[in-house]
C-alpha cells in the first residue's frame, strides 16, 4: 500500500517513521510519503488559508494551494482521498479493514476551519474522496488523525503485525469490546488473576471471556450491543 500525505505540518507524522510502523515501511509494506503543502504555494507569505465568505470565526484554507498540491500528488496513479474532520463520517474498525485492500491511500490534512469544500467535490468527480472523523471532539489539524487511521489500517495488512491471530481477535472484531487481559504474577498487590484463566478447561475460558466481554460491552456500549445482528446472542448472552 502507498500512503500520501498533504500537510502543513510534516513534522507532525514523524511518529509513522516509528517502531512497528516504522519497521513496515522499511522493509517495504507500506510506501509513506509525506507532502507540505506549503511547497505548492506562489505567494511570498506562502499562504494557506484565508477569511471565510459569509464571515465567521477562523480561517478556511484556499483551494488553488490544495488543488495544484493534490494534482501533483496524485498523478495518474488512482487512489481514495481521505479528507478528516469533525464533520465526517465516523472512522471504525469496518473502514480500517475496507481500507486495507486499496492500492492507494492520500490523506488531506486540514487545519483552521476546514478546506474549501469545492476541493473535494472537485476530486469527488474524479476518485472515491471520504470526509471521516474519528471522534466527537474537535482537534487543531487532521493530521493527529492521520497517525490513528494510518496505524489501524497498517496493522491489518500482512507482515506488519507479529502475530496476524490478534488483529482478527482485538476488540470490535465479533462485535464486542475486548474483556480484561492478565498476566504474571499470579497475585500482585493482593489482587489474584480470576482462577477460570488458570484452569485449563478451555471451554469455561471462552465463556467467562464472553461474559465479561458482554458485561464490558452493556455497560459502556450499549450503542454496540444494540446494533449486533439477531442472531449474535443466545439465550444466556441475553442476560448481561
Ligand atoms: O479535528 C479533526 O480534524 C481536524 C480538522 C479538520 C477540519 C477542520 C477542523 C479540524 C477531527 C476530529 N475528529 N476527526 C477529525
Amino acid at each position: 500500500m502507498r500512503i500520501d500525505v498533504v500537510t502543513i505540518f510534516p513534522g507532525y507524522l514523524a511518529p509513522l517513521r516509528e517502531a512497528l510502523l516504522g519497521r513496515a515501511i522499511a522493509a517495504g509494506l507500506i510506501d509513506v510519503r509525506v507532502h507540505n503543502l506549503r511547497d505548492w504555494t506562489r505567494d511570498v507569505h506562502q499562504a494557506v488559508d484565508d477569511a471565510p465568505y459569509g464571515g465567521g470565526p477562523g480561517m478556511v484554507m484556499r483551494p488553488q494551494v490544495w488543488g495544484e498540491a493534490l494534482d501533483d500528488v496524485l498523478g495518474d496513479e488512482p487512489a481514495r482521498l481521505i479528507v478528516p474532520t469533525p464533520a465526517g463520517v465516523p472512522f471504525t474498525q469496518a473502514t480500517a479493514r475496507r481500507w486495507k485492500d486499496e492500492p492507494r491511500l492520500v490523506f488531506a490534512c486540514g487545519r483552521y476551519e476546514g478546506i474549501d469544500q469545492r476541493v473535494v467535490d472537485e476530486y469527488a468527480s474524479r476518485m472515491p474522496v471520504e470526509e471521516v472523523s474519528i471522534g466527537d471532539y474537535v482537534l487543531v489539524g487532521g493530521e493527529v488523525a492521520v497517525l490513528v487511521m494510518v496505524e489501524a489500517v497498517a496493522r491489518l495488512l500482512p507482515g506488519v503485525l507479529g502475530n496476524p491471530q490478534s488483529a482478527e481477535q482485538d476488540s470490535f472484531s465479533d462485535g464486542l469490546l475486548e474483556g480484561p487481559a492478565y498476566t504474571r504474577p499470579v497475585v500482585w498487590r493482593g489482587r489474584e488473576v480470576p482462577a477460570v484463566l488458570r484452569s485449563g478447561d478451555h471451554g469455561a475460558i471462552a465463556r467467562w471471556r464472553r461474559d465479561r466481554a458482554l458485561e464490558r460491552t452493556a455497560k459502556r456500549r450499549p450503542d454496540l450491543l444494540a446494533a449486533l445482528p439477531e442472531d449474535a446472542l443466545d439465550q444466556r448472552d441475553r442476560e448481561f
